[in-house]
């Protein structure tokens, strides 16, 4: 049996007091993508936000790579993200800063040291996303799909367990959400797991993988039709 990297029992989500989704039960074994959809305000931010520490879970039972959700302490969460990459919808790029010397704050900031391994590693996760050209240009010199493959090469750089992307083509036209989407399925297939949150059904159809649904305040896995 495959590993499971997240699973939540019977979870509550809150935002502050108010119940967002409730009876949540989800498992994602490692490997796996799945897609986390729903209308907007439907509470795919808030269970995203709940999985990488930033909203705390009060009710019922949460583990996502090797932390348990219910007994997670202000100061794990920087050791819980440095085993997930987050992808977020408005790439949260350093705009003072090169693409280079984005990837390098990161690395610094989790503990690495050697130059030398932080230049190859810079390189090695940059050239995933088709982006090693241009790690000297500022993010503003950028397209907006240039700077999600940017924000995905800083969420690979310490070889994360569990992918977490929310809303990643939300800020991108048709095309180049495609292209995104190309670079996460690539990242998918060489063995990452992946949990992305989107509205974006065209998509889905384009590359269909295991779908979640936020609904009515529920959780439902979405039965894909075959042609
Ligand atoms: N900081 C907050 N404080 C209080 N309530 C919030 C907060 N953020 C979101 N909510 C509420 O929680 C509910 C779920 O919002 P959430 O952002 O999780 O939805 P979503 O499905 O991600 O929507 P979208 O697709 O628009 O991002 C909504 O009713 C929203 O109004």
């Amino acid at each position: 049996m495959s590993e499971e990297i997240l699973s939540l029992h019977n979870a509550e989500i809150f935002q502050r007091e108010n119940l967002v989704l409730s009876n949540v039960n989800l498992s994602i074994k490692k490997g796996e993508f799945v897609y986390l959809i729903g209308k907007t305000g439907s509470g795919k931010s808030s269970l995203m936000k709940t999985l990488y520490g930033d909203l705390p879970l009060e009710k019922g039972t949460g583990g996502i790579v090797d932390f348990d959700l219910t007994k997670l302490k202000e100061k794990e969460i920087p050791f819980l993200r440095r085993k997930l990459g987050i992808v977020f919808q408005d790439f949260k790029l350093l705009n003072d800063r090169t693409v280079y010397e984005n990837l390098f704050f990161v690395l610094k900031a989790t503990g690495w040291k050697d130059k030398g391994k932080m230049k190859a590693k810079i390189i090695e996760v940059l050239s995933k996303v088709g982006m090693e050209t241009k790690d000297f240009k500022m993010p503003f010199q950028l397209s907006g799909g240039e700077q999600q493959r940017v924000a995905i090469a800083r969420a690979l750089l310490n070889d994360p367990d569990l992918i977490l992307a929310d809303e990643p083509t939300g800020n991108l036209d048709p095309v180049t959400s495609v292209d995104v989407m190309n670079v996460l399925r690539d990242i998918h297939n060489s063995g990452k797991t992946i949990l992305m949150a989107t509205h974006d059904y065209a998509l889905i159809l384009k590359f269909p993988y295991k779908t979640i649904k936020c609904e009515g305040g529920e959780l439902f896995e979405v039965v894909q039709q075959k042609n």
